[in-house]
């Protein structure tokens, strides 16, 4: 009988977004810097003599991942996207979630971009438990298994 483990792995990444037609200040450009908690639940693997023995994924490997499919894709200091343009003619110093996703960037809409991204970039499905977005540092959206309508 394998013994199970929920491995949590945090990230940081600054960007900005508006939220067009928000009744307050938020529909305004401005930057925030997104704490990303990404939880993987599964079988701590017993592969003794090998690296991934007693580990659910390794953090390296989860790293890799995250890294490449979402901090370098929202969160890198070099814009993308209509923001990369010299700052005289609007561009700006961080990349534009709106732009780049093409979603209404509410942090709730948000985790459910990361979590499809996770999966496209190759974290296994069956093993991602929860994606935690804190979009400031006393509000945060998160979505699990439930949520994804996977249990
Ligand atoms: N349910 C949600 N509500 C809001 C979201 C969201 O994603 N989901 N987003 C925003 C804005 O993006 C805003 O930047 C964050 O809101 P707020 O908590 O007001 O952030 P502040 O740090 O600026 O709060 P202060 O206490 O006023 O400093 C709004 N709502
Ligand atoms: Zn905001």
């Amino acid at each position: 009988m394998p013994r199970y483990a929920i491995v949590t792995r945090e990230f940081t990444f600054e960007a900005m977004h508006h939220l067009p037609g928000h009744k307050g200040k938020c529909r305004r450009p401005h930057g925030h810097s997104y704490r990303l908690e990404i939880s993987l639940r599964g079988p701590i693997q017993e592969a003794p003599g090998q690296s991934s023995d007693g580990m659910v994924m390794d953090f390296d490997d989860l790293k890799s991942i995250v890294n490449r499919t979402i901090i370098e894709e929202l969160g890198d200091s070099v814009p993308r996207g209509p923001a990369a343009q010299p700052v005289e003619r609007g561009g700006m110093d961080h990349n534009d979630l709106n732009a780049l996703t093409g979603i209404r960037t509410t942090a709730e809409n948000l985790v459910h971009w990361i979590w499809d991204a996770l999966v496209a970039g190759g974290v296994s499905e069956d093993l991602l438990y929860r994606v935690r977005l804190w979009e400031t540092a006393k509000g945060y959206a998160e979505i699990t298994r439930a949520e994804r309508g996977l249990e």
